[in-house]
């Protein structure tokens, strides 16, 4: 069912409630990346067009119920004033006679953020008294946070409880192209998952497999798999208690005719660190003393393949330990073969693969990079987010 949007409704001279996800990461009280600001800059700059009194509201980080000094979104306030290039107005409070003391002195078209949501225990916990204190603020509720969809929170669920409550432009955009994508998808479809562990990919693994063509599997997570196969893995990542399960993911994949890739070679370490001693080595030949912590370079090689000759690729987690320059080339050409396929749609699912997109300066070449991490991992589940579900339909 979708949803409706900004587009849908009259909001001139109306208060706005706008739940954005501005939790970007921070270094000494500055942004160090503004990407989720941009991205949730067409519906701010809509809302003030249309002569809104724009409220935005988000977290910052995971202070649980407690003002964190370092967390207040002050630093953000500046910097979305840069990027607007008009000022924006803050209220040190995201609730009550503060806060709409700020809101009273708002102009039609004026923007102004509250303070960190999750100084206050209510939010996480849904409490619906908070939410009906968010939701007193204003006219109109319209939620862009896509990154924080899948928490059902006072300021991302209860507070649709209360107001007419439709979608911004990123959270419109984010549905758009991950729905066509699980829901359409052009053909041959490709997922690569990665990143660190097999539990933290289950619903997801079983999800894509009833809807991809290919599925490349890299990353700490690759090893249960190969061990599932009867290789040994020295000390690579293993999650002894997920080999049965590995097992039916390699056998559902022959059920439902998907081609499955595995590491062929790895990079192999005798230390987990940048000093480590390193080596290139076939599957079959892991030392036992050493752990793959990189695809080597024929896995790269099929894998590249496999991306250059699909229409639609999504991609989840790193293909290595992308952090160490060591172990970062598989990860690297992979991001490479994305941005050389130029007839490939390439969407990348977020949190650790959109960093180390922007790491190889990779970003402008990928057809979509995800806002969110949990929530776009969620979403490819197959799972409903309370933050959309609590929208009004069409
Ligand atoms: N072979 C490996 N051995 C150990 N750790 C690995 C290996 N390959 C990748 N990793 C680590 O996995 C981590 C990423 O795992 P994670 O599951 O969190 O990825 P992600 O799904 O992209 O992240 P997010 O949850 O933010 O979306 C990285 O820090 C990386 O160093
Ligand atoms: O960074 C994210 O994935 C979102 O902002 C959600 O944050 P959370 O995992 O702290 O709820």
């Amino acid at each position: 069912m979708s949803k409706k949007s900004i587009k849908d409704i009259d909001v001139k001279g109306k208060r706005v409630f706008c739940r954005v996800d501005f939790n970007v990461p921070m270094e000494n009280g500055n942004v160090t990346d503004d990407t989720r600001i941009r991205a949730a800059l067409p519906t701010i700059q809509y809302l003030s067009e249309q002569g809104a009194k724009v409220i935005l509201a988000s977290h910052l980080g995971r202070p649980k119920g407690q003002v964190v000094e370092e967390l207040r979104l002050t630093p953000v306030t500046k910097r979305l004033s840069e990027l607007l290039n008009k000022n924006v107005a803050k209220s040190n409070e995201a609730y009550g006679d503060i806060a709409k003391a700020e809101i009273e002195k708002l102009d039609n078209g004026d923007v102004l953020l509250l303070e960190n949501v999750r100084f206050y225990p209510g939010e996480e916990k849904n409490d619906p008294e908070l939410a009906k204190s968010f939701a007193e603020l204003a006219d109109v509720y319209v939620n862009d946070a896509f990154g924080a969809a899948h928490r059902a929170h006072a300021s991302t669920e209860g507070i649709a409880k209360h107001l007419p409550s439709v979608s911004g432009f990123l959270m419109e955009k984010e549905l758009d192209v991950l729905g066509k994508a699980l829901s359409d998808p052009e053909r041959p479809f490709t997922a690569i998952i990665g990143g660190a562990k097999v539990k933290d990919k289950i619903g997801v693994i079983d999800n894509l497999l009833e809807k991809v063509d290919n599925l490349i599997i890299g990353g700490g997570l690759a090893y249960t798999f190969v061990k599932a196969k009867g290789y040994e893995i020295g000390k690579s990542l293993l999650e002894e208690d997920k080999i049965d399960l590995a097992n039916s993911f390699i056998k559902k994949a022959e059920e439902k005719g998907v081609k499955l890739y595995m590491p062929v070679d790895v990079v192999v370490a005798d230390d987990f660190s940048k000093d480590a001693n390193t080596k290139e080595v076939a599957i079959d030949s892991i030392p036992v003393d050493w752990e793959a912590l990189d695809i080597g370079p024929k896995t790269r090689d099929i894998y590249a393949d496999v991306i250059k000759s699909s229409k639609l690729v999504i991609w989840n987690g790193p293909m290595g330990v992308f952090e160490i320059d060591k172990f970062a080339g598989g990860t690297k050409e992979v991001a490479e073969a994305l941005g050389e396929a130029d007839d490939t749609y390439s969407i990348i699912g977020g949190g650790d693969s959109a960093a180390a997109v922007e790491k190889f300066d990779l970003a402008d070449k990928m057809s979509h990079i995800s806002t969110g991490g949990g929530a776009s991992l969620e979403f490819m589940e197959g799972k409903q987010l309370p933050g959309v579900v609590a929208l009004n339909d069409k």
